[in-house]
């Protein structure tokens, strides 16, 4: 059975409703970590990397901390796959380098593209907001192995430019930027308190629960659910699909 939304805009969370968390883990994590010293060390004056190794050293409370203990903390966030913002920023710049050089290609499920394109066709404005950071998702939708998927996607949010994804302020500050009203924004995840973040500033919600991702055994948390993107229907016409 799909779900069918009236909506003028889907806003799509990555890690495991787009694409995988393994791959994400298994693939991205690794490439990011070898990267992480020369980053720190060699760049270190770059203004991007300069911030972010300011912004780790005050999330620790270590103003002294050098580099190898900037990568040290990096390291730590990876394996708990925290979402910290300084993390995400230095992921972006080694990521977007990858993707660049050939190294990396973003993986989607294979539900994804079609349903992207489909909504698209019919004027649905597709955004992306992930806790990877823009540089990263702009890498991410431009190197995918179907291709170049950013002419689908309008805009991008971040935990830096909308907030965290589990406050309902970072959704209303998205529906201001794309100017449609939240009872007309879908949003999809797979993880039910951002949901729940969502619903609470008035958006249209839905969960991915895709076999073998992290959340699949919490469920959506009340949330109409989809097991993939291919039983999700949305179309704009102001009377319901
Ligand atoms: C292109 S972003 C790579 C994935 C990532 O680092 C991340 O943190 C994604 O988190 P999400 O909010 O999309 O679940
Ligand atoms: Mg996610």
């Amino acid at each position: 059975m799909s779900l069918r939304f009236d909506a003028d805009s889907v806003v799509l969370d990555i890690e495991g409703t787009t694409s995988a968390t393994e791959f994400v883990v298994d693939v991205l994590y690794p490439y990011s970590r070898r990267r992480f010293g020369s980053l720190l060390t060699e760049r270190a004056g770059e203004p991007a990397v300069r911030r972010a190794a300011e912004q780790v050293r005050a999330l620790v409370g270590e103003p002294a901390a050098d580099a190898p203990r900037i990568e040290q903390v990096l390291n730590a966030w990876l394996d708990e796959d925290r979402k910290a913002a300084p993390l995400k920023a230095l992921q972006g710049i080694v990521w977007s380098e990858g993707f660049a050089r050939g190294d990396l290609v973003a993986h989607f499920y294979e539900d994804v593209v079609p349903a992207l394109r489909r909504w698209h066709a019919r004027g649905v404005r597709l955004h992306v907001y992930s806790s990877g950071s823009v540089a990263a998702q702009r890498a991410w939708f431009g190197h995918s192995a179907q291709g170049d998927l950013l002419p689908l996607v309008e805009g991008l949010y971040d935990t830096e430019n909308a907030g965290p994804k589990q406050s309902p302020g970072s959704y209303e500050a998205i529906s201001r930027a794309i100017g449609v009203p939240p009872c007309r924004t879908l949003f999809l995840s797979d993880r039910p308190a951002e949901l729940d973040a969502a619903r609470a500033a008035g958006w249209l919600t839905a969960g991915v629960r895709r076999p073998g991702e992290p959340y699949y055994a919490q469920g959506t948390g009340g949330h109409p659910e989809a097991g993939s993107f291919a039983g999700i229907e949305v179309a704009r016409t102001g009377n319901g699909p």
